[in-house]
């Protein structure tokens, strides 16, 4: 069973699914680097072929991480696809959620989203995903505000207590 982090783009999944991996003891993927791995820069893709092909190879890239017994880093995008919303049933599945205030920083710091320019398109397509992030997951942890540290050690001390398996 593999430990799924999902939720908006800039919430943190990648750097806490990093660490909380090395405190695991588990190997990380992320599902956006084998999507650049296998067909290059992100921005380059949705620029040449659009969201659809891109949805298409992120699917392949999904697959991919759930056969493997480790910490997977969802794209923020990744949960719309229905073959992966059922594949997730048999999974752990955490939302790593932010509020549009704490991440607005962050949307500007890299702009290397392309389906987030600004914080007004963060906005809608947050509100749009929410009710699918909530249905999907396991467990829901707040990450504004509060050091990555923190979050990965808490939720390695959920998984270790079992709280993952039980909820
Ligand atoms: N708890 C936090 N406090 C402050 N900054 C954070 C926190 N979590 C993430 N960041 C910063 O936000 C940015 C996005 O983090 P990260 O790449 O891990 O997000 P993500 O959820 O993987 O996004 P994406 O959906 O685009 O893959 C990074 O610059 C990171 O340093
Ligand atoms: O939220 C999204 O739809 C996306 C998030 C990123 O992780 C990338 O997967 C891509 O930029 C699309
Ligand atoms: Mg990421």
């Amino acid at each position: 069973m593999a430990i799924v982090l999902i939720g908006p783009p800039a919430a943190g999944k990648s750097k806490i699914g990093k660490k909380l991996a090395k405190l695991l003891g588990k190997s990380f993927i992320d599902t956006d680097a084998i999507i650049v791995r296998d067909h290059g820069a992100i921005t380059d893709i949705f620029r040449e072929h659009g969201e659809a092909h891109f949805r298409r190879i992120e699917r392949t890239a999904v697959i991919e991480a759930l056969s493997q017994d480790a910490i997977i880093a969802f794209g923020g995008g990744a949960v719309l696809d229905e073959n992966t919303q059922r594949d997730l049933e048999q999974h752990i599945v955490v939302l790593l959620d932010v509020d549009a205030e704490s991440v607005e920083g962050r949307i500007k710091a890299d702009g290397k989203r392309p389906l987030v320019p600004d914080i007004d398109a963060w906005k809608a397509l947050v509100a749009a995903r929410r009710p699918l992030y909530e249905r999907l997951a396991d467990r829901r942890v707040e990450t504004a505000n509060r050091p990555r540290d923190e979050i990965a050690q808490e939720l390695a001390d959920w998984v270790h207590n079992g709280g993952a398996f039980t909820e």
